[in-house]
């Protein structure tokens, strides 16, 4: 199997993600970008960690009209990231045209499309955090009927909870990818997060990718919390 750990490269430039990509690049599987390092290093950190031979994931968590969406995902594939996230809430036109940029971008291009994850609902989420935005369904619902549409509209990969995995495995089909943040190994503080689970109980439910940020970045050691995180996979 590969190493299914995603470090997320949650820090504020470009020496500080690079320097905890290569501590920790023997014992993990790829590497997360998302806004706050995107933002202070711009697309170039993507090209120095690709340049590093690592797989990347670049999370910006697209949430717009399909033709910007379509726009930001061509210009994401260009960069050759292997995975990207948009927003399920988006609704299915925006899926479908971030789906089709992606595939026609890197047909163009000459490379493999890369994984367009729909994220679900946000893993520091509960009931009463979807109630205040107006929705009332509860959490397990709310995922299930996004990830559904999701697949309808042609994404092959979403990002939700460990929690929800179970029952999504029983009504997606069995390629969908799922990667999924909100992981604690007990050992440390919940943060934000409010739906985990432990690395292994989330593969145990049939995750394929475990987005691991503050219990790896955060640590004293963040290669041996990685190490000790990959043995109890293993
Ligand atoms: O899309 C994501 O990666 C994501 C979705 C989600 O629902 N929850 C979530 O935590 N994430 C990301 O996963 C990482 C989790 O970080 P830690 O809580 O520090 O492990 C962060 O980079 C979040 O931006």
């Amino acid at each position: 199997m590969q190493n299914p750990i995603i470090v997320a490269l949650d820090v504020p430039n470009v020496q500080t993600a690079l320097d905890l990509a290569a501590q920790v690049a023997p014992v993990v599987g790829a590497f997360k970008i998302g806004s706050e390092l995107f933002t202070s290093a711009g697309p170039d950190i993507v090209r120095r960690i690709r340049a590093t031979g690592a797989a990347v994931f670049l999370d910006l968590k697209f949430n717009d009209i399909p033709n910007t969406v379509a726009k930001a995902v061509s210009a994401a594939t260009r960069l050759d990231v292997q995975m990207l996230t948009i927003h399920t809430s988006g609704g299915s036109e925006m899926m479908r045209a971030a789906e089709q940029a992606a595939q026609q971008t890197a047909l163009q291009s000459g490379r493999n499309a890369p994984l367009v994850l729909g994220v679900t609902v946000l893993t520091s989420m509960d009931s009463n955090n979807l109630s205040e935005i107006g929705v009332q369904a509860n959490v397990g619902h709310q995922v299930e009927r996004l990830a559904t549409l999701a697949s309808q509209s042609g994404l092959r990969g979403l990002v939700c909870s460990p929690l929800e995995i179970n029952a999504l495995r029983q009504i997606l089909p069995a390629s969908m990818q799922l990667v999924t943040p909100g992981i604690r190994t007990g050992a440390e503080k919940a943060d934000d997060q409010k739906r985990t689970l432990t690395p292994k109980e989330a593969l145990a439910a049939g995750a394929n990718w475990l987005v691991i940020g503050r219990p790896i970045y955060a640590s004293e050691n963040p290669r041996a919390a990685a190490e000790k995180i990959l043995t109890s996979i293993s």
